[in-house]
C-alpha cells in the first residue's frame, strides 16, 4: 500500500494554488447572539452552513475550535463532524483545535479520535499540548504521520499569560520553548523527508527574540494565530518568520467571523485575509 501524501505536500500545494490562509472557527455563545442564531445545536449547525458557503475552497486549512461545538454535548460534535468532512470533500485541509495533553496511554485515545481513516474526525491535523512531556506525544505524531497528517504542538502561544512559562529557563540553559522545538524537530528529522508529522503553533504576536525558537525548529510547519483581534498584523510576520515564509500557516479567527452573518459580507473579510496571506508567502 502507498503512503498517503504528508500533510505538509498537501498543504504546500493548495496554499500556492489559493491561499496559506487558515480559517478558524470560533462559534462562541456571543458570535451565535451577533448572528441572530439560537445557542443550540441548530444555531450552531446554521452558523456552519454560512460558514462552508462563504469560504467554500478559498482557504487553504480550516481550523474549527473543539470548545465551541463540545459545549453544546454530543449533539454539537455531530455538527462539528459533519463541518469537517464538507470541508474535506471541498478539498480544504481541516485542521482541528482541540489542544489535548496527558499521559502516553491516553494520548493514543486522543490520536485515534483525531487520526485515521476510520476516526471519527479523519482530522489532517490537530492541536496539542506537551505540558505532561514531549514523550508522552511520540505516538501521537507516529499515529499523525502514518495518516498523513500533522501533529501542531503548542511551542510559543500567542497569548500574553504564556510567555512566562515558556520562556522558563531550564538547568542546561534552554528556554522550555527551545526545548520543546529541539525535540521537534528531532522528531520530524527522524520521520521520513517531507513528511514532518510535527508542527508547532507560535503565535504572531510572539516579539523578535522568539526568532531563536523558530530557527531551532528547522523545516516544521509553522501555525501563527494571534492576527486581527489579538492585535497582530500580516506584517508582524514578516520580520518573525523572515526566510521561512513557506512553513507558515497564518490563522485567523475572529477577525473574519465578525464580518457575518451575511455570506458575502464574511466571502469579503476571508479575501482581506487570503490575499495577505497569499503575498506573505511569495515574499512580495
Ligand atoms: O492553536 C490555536 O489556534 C491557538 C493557539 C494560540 O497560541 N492562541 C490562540 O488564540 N489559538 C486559537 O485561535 C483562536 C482565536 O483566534 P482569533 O480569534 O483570531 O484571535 C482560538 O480558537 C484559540 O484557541
Amino acid at each position: 500500500m502507498t503512503s498517503p501524501q504528508s500533510f505538509a505536500q498537501r498543504f504546500a500545494r493548495l496554499a500556492d494554488e489559493r491561499s496559506p490562509f487558515c480559517l478558524g472557527v470560533d462559534p462562541s455563545k456571543d458570535l451565535l447572539a451577533r448572528w441572530g442564531l439560537p445557542d443550540t445545536a441548530k444555531g450552531l449547525s446554521d452558523f456552519c452552513e454560512r460558514i462552508l458557503d462563504a469560504a467554500g475552497d478559498s482557504v487553504a486549512v480550516v481550523k474549527p475550535q473543539s470548545a465551541f461545538f463540545e459545549r453544546h454535548g454530543p449533539s454539537g460534535l455531530l455538527v462539528l463532524q459533519s463541518l469537517m468532512y464538507r470541508f474535506k470533500d471541498a478539498g480544504t485541509l481541516t485542521l482541528l483545535d482541540v489542544k489535548r495533553g496527558d499521559i502516553g496511554t491516553t494520548m493514543d485515545a486522543y490520536a485515534e479520535t483525531v487520526f485515521g481513516a476510520g476516526s471519527p474526525y479523519e482530522a489532517d491535523a490537530a492541536t496539542f499540548t506537551a505540558y505532561l512531556g514531549l514523550g508522552a506525544l511520540v505516538k501521537t505524531i507516529e499515529r499523525a504521520r502514518a495518516s498523513g497528517a500533522c501533529a501542531f504542538l503548542v511551542v510559543r502561544s500567542s497569548n500574553p499569560e504564556g510567555a512566562s512559562l515558556q520562556t522558563s529557563m531550564g538547568a542546561d540553559g534552554r528556554t522550555v520553548a527551545e526545548v520543546l522545538a529541539d525535540g521537534l524537530r528531532e522528531l520530524n528529522e527522524k520521520a521520513g523527508p517531507g513528511e514532518l508529522p510535527a508542527g508547532a503553533v507560535m503565535g504572531a504576536t510572539l516579539p523578535a527574540s522568539d526568532r531563536g525558537v523558530v530557527k531551532r525548529l528547522g523545516g516544521a510547519l509553522m501555525l501563527t494565530p494571534g492576527i486581527g483581534a489579538q492585535g497582530a498584523g500580516f506584517d508582524d510576520l514578516k520580520s518573525l518568520f523572515a526566510g521561512r515564509e513557506a512553513q507558515v500557516i497564518p490563522t485567523a479567527t475572529r477577525s473574519v467571523l465578525e464580518a457575518g452573518p451575511d455570506v458575502a459580507s464574511l466571502r469579503a473579510a476571508i479575501q482581506r485575509h487570503v490575499e495577505p496571506a497569499r503575498r506573505f508567502r511569495m515574499g512580495t
